[in-house]
């Protein structure tokens, strides 16, 4: 376990060195490297303000780096806008609930298509999110307001692949979830790259988040305070006492308040 990712040919997406603030105020990122390889799930966790939804709005374009580079299968999109990021392979889910309710389960997940022209492209990319999401197949006529949190988080996911991203980046997808809603959901985050789509997630729910990631990078004051195989960082207890709200067993307690 390291301090930073290696870096590698493999990865679909970089943020390399990256600083970031919202308009002139203090930086939030500061220094920040984050690799996703394919058909990985990266797991970002960290304390409140550590940043980790900054991230994925430099990645999606949403928010213009200071400085530091953004690649995407090797090629350099720093400083690219939302609509040329989501071009490059790169699709975000925000946080919160982004679905019409008064329109059906179909009308919401059409709009992740309003880019393709191509009409059987688009039944292509139907019948792939419909086998990846039953909930979205079985309930497609509906009214999107009638599914549960959970299944409309499930069409935000759908909405999300229309366009075949690379990576998927997910802020906080079980938020405001019960913790069935919340496995269910991490189980499609699985399926999501089991189908071959990178994911970068953001989850309040950090331990749970990194039972199912491949890695994971904990997060504090705009930097990476060390990453590495999610399972890990688990394992860790120090990490686990101050990020990820497990108290050791025995011996003295920490007084660092991240
Ligand atoms: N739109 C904004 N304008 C100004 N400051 C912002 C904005 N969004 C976030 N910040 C600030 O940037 C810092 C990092 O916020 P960010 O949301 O990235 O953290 P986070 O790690 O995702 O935290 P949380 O777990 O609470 O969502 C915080 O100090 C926050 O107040």
């Amino acid at each position: 376990m390291g301090s930073e990712q290696q870096n590698s040919d493999e990865h679909l997406l970089e943020l390399v060195d990256v600083e970031a603030s919202y308009g002139r105020a203090a930086l939030v990122l500061r220094g920040l490297t984050v690799r996703v390889p394919p058909a990985s799930v990266v797991c970002l966790v960290g304390p409140n303000g550590a940043g980790k939804s900054t991230v994925l709005k430099v990645a999606s374009g949403m928010l213009a780096p200071r400085s530091g580079l953004i690649l995407v299968g090797g090629d350099d999109v720093t400083g690219r806008r939302p609509q040329q990021m989501l071009e490059a392979g790169l699709s975000h889910v925000l946080q919160g609930h982004s679905v019409f309710k008064e329109m059906s389960v179909a009308e919401n997940v059409l709009l992740g298509a309003y880019t393709i022209k191509d009409r059987s492209e688009v039944a292509e990319r139907v019948g792939f999110v419909k086998d990846l999401f039953p909930v979205v197949a079985d309930r497609w006529d509906s009214l999107a307001g009638a599914l549960s949190g959970g299944q409309q988080k499930q069409v935000e996911f759908a909405r999300s692949l229309m366009v075949s991203p690379r990576v998927v980046l997910l802020d906080e997808p079980s938020m405001g979830l019960d913790p069935r809603a919340t496995n269910t959901v991490l189980e499609q985050v699985l399926r999501m790259r089991d189908a071959g789509t990178a994911v970068l997630l953001v989850e309040q729910n950090a331990r749970r988040a990194l039972e199912i990631a491949d890695l994971g990078c904990v997060l504090d004051l705009g930097r990476v305070h060390v990453s590495g195989p999610a399972a890990d960082l688990l394992a860790d207890p120090q990490l686990g006492e101050l990020y990820l709200g497990q108290r050791r067993a025995s011996g003295p307690t920490s007084t660092h308040s991240p």
